[in-house]
């Protein structure tokens, strides 16, 4: 038993709230406690603070997980929850992801009241996102849209597509589904045709290397099959030096301990794609994302990722 309630450091947004959550509810089921048991410390980044920038814009990934970071390493939060897209790969020393959920809907989600899907949105229409993956693949398939940026939490951006402001938008399947939002989404993006972003679907748990209570309390919420595609998905994405400023999308599936692995990287106007595919075991997960990774560097041009 704890002897002090276990201390769990999250932003404060709707998603990051319903998703400390769902970690504070699997740790209360697993080890048969209360909520007295945790704490929930709501924690705000420079990334909540700065709302009127594309991210890429203003220094990307990190920015949503630096003040937390300070958290755990000063001791005033025991675990921190995060979305595993939103994680830079290089972690301070001394933290460590030391669980992943079970991983949720891995899909971009297309939400408009005007068609059914992205094929079926009229000539020039107007798409609202501003992630770099999302626009480059839209682009790419249709290249007659108008892609425009679009921050904001979730609650904005479903208020803005309602005003009419844009013609669609396109999120994660998985926040919208934590949220209770899943009857907004008008179809889904298949993975073959839109792959997500290196971690989408997965909330991981980072915490202090060598905290072994809280390590120990963790193992029985903790899945194995997200942490090995993960583990996959952010290696590839190590070598690729992914941050927000490059559009790319990397996913991992498991299948009978076999990995399946399909990287991409994109030109961010959506005019050229480089794809690669390898399949082997699950115990190389890590080997199999730095091959694809290094297989797209050899394939792509060097300014690929360049300002356009
Ligand atoms: N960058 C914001 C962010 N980080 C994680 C999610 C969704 C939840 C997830 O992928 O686990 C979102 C919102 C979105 O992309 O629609």
């Amino acid at each position: 038993m704890q002897p002090n309630p276990l201390r769990i450091g999250t932003r404060g947004s709707a998603l990051a709230l319903a998703q400390a959550e769902e970690t504070r509810d699997r740790l209360k089921a697993a080890h048969g406690l209360s909520d007295d048991a945790f704490e929930i410390v709501v924690i705000k980044t420079s990334g909540d603070r700065i709302q009127d920038r594309p991210l890429s814009e203003v220094g990307g990934k990190g920015l949503f997980t630096k003040e937390i970071e300070e958290a755990l390493l000063d001791k005033s939060i025991d675990i921190a929850v995060h979305s595993s897209k939103d994680m830079p790969t290089v972690l301070p020393d001394g933290l460590e992801l030391t669980a992943f959920l079970p991983r949720e809907d891995v899909r971009d989600a297309f939400l408009s009241p005007k068609a059914r899907t992205l094929t079926d949105l009229p000539h020039g229409a107007v798409v609202g996102s501003s992630s770099l993956r999302r626009q480059a693949m839209i682009r790419r398939l249709r290249p007659d849209i108008e892609v425009v940026m679009y921050r904001g939490n979730l609650q904005t951006r479903m208020r803005k597509l309602a005003e009419g402001e844009v013609d669609a938008t396109l999120l994660a399947a998985a926040g919208l589904k934590r949220l209770g939002l899943e009857g907004e989404i008008t179809s889904y993006l298949e993975t073959d045709q839109f792959l997500p972003a290196v971690g989408q679907g997965a909330i991981c748990i980072e915490s202090r290397s060598g905290d072994t209570a809280v390590l120990q309390m963790l193992a029985a919420i903790h899945d194995p099959e997200t942490q090995i595609r993960l583990d996959a998905e952010r290696a590839f994405l190590a070598v690729l030096d992914g941050s927000c400023r490059t559009p790319i999308g990397g996913l991992a599936v498991l299948e009978n301990g076999t990995l399946r692995f399909k990287g991409a990287v994109l030109r961010p106007d959506g005019t050229e794609m480089y794809e690669a595919e390898r399949t082997g075991p699950a115990a190389d997960a890590v080997a199999i994302g730095e091959a694809i990774g290094q297989e797209l560097k050899a394939q792509m041009p060097a300014d690929l990722f360049a300002e356009h």
